[in-house]
């Protein structure tokens, strides 16, 4: 597990009353209703929830892409949807699937949002490109592959590279480590411990893997009831009442996953 940061570390992501209301054939469908979360510098926040309870939604916000029906939500000190056509240098965000353009070339994936931006030579965009190659643990011999000829573990650290690639302090994750192999996984996630650390990184991250969830997360936020019921240390949350949070943290797969807490991780109540 990563340690955790300051508590009086300035905060990140700052979401206030925030409302998601959609309209459905059925009429509306309230997503998030009330939702407050407040993220800091250099946490790794994951948000865990049943399906449909609207943590790719909350990402998608964070980002940017999305805009609440009500409420704030505030990145940086600024409201996310204005963080401007410089986005991408605030918050890098690496999709479910990898989200590579299959006609581009690994190094092209990687440099296309420096070269959207239309301000660098494009010697410096490669080399900024290569860096960031090297940074994720793949040798320049990759970059002029296609991403059909990569393994998914390659896709995902090839997408994190494009993701980091203006060096932006938040990182938003969606289930980095979902349809790879636990050999790949542990090593993706050891890769973006790496990162967090090396890179001072806050980080949110959505995830249904309870060994990346327990080895990444410093703080866990639940989301249920359109909102977030608790959000807290790990040995926090697998400690509250709620029904959700004690089928999915303690039930057969979580308590596996919850073997690989420090013994002193797990409060005497689970014991
Ligand atoms: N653009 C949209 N228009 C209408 N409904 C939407 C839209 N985007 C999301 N939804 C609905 O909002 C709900 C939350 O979606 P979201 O993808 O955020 O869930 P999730 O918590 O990430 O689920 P999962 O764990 O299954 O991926 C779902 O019921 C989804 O169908």
């Amino acid at each position: 597990m990563i340690d955790a940061p300051d508590v009086h570390a300035p905060t990140v992501v700052d979401i206030r009353k925030l409302w998601t209301v959609f309209a459905s054939s059925r009429g509306e469908q309230v997503v998030h209703r009330d939702l407050d979360l407040a993220i800091r510098r250099g946490e790794v926040l994951s948000l865990v929830g049943g399906s449909g309870t609207g943590k790719t939604v909350l990402l998608r916000q964070i980002l940017g892409l999305e805009h609440p029906s009500r409420g704030d939500v505030t990145v940086l000190g600024q409201p996310a949807g204005r963080l401007s056509a410089h986005a991408a240098a605030s918050v890098g965000m690496l999709f479910q699937h990898g989200a590579l353009f299959s006609a581009f070339s690994v190094l092209d994936n990687i440099a296309f949002p420096l070269r959207e931006l239309k301000l660098l030579p494009e010697a410096l965009i490669r080399d900024a490109a290569l860096v960031k190659l090297q940074m994720v643990g793949l040798g320049p011999a990759h970059a002029n592959k296609s991403p059909a000829d990569l393994s998914g573990g390659m896709i995902k650290r090839v997408a994190l590279a494009r993701a980091l690639i203006m060096d932006p302090p938040l990182l938003l994750l969606d289930e980095p480590t979902a349809g790879l192999d636990p050999e790949s996984a542990d090593g993706f996630c050891t890769l973006l411990r790496t990162l967090h650390r090396e890179l001072g990184l806050t980080v949110v991250m959505v995830t249904h893997d309870l060994d990346t969830l327990f080895d990444l997360s410093t703080r866990i936020a639940v989301l249920a009831d359109q909102r977030v019921i608790v959000a807290g240390l790990p040995r926090e949350v697998i400690a509250h009442p709620h029904p959700f949070i004690q089928q999915y943290f303690l039930g057969g797969r979580g308590r596996r996953a919850m073997e690989a807490l420090h013994e002193d991780d797990v409060p005497d109540s689970q014991r």
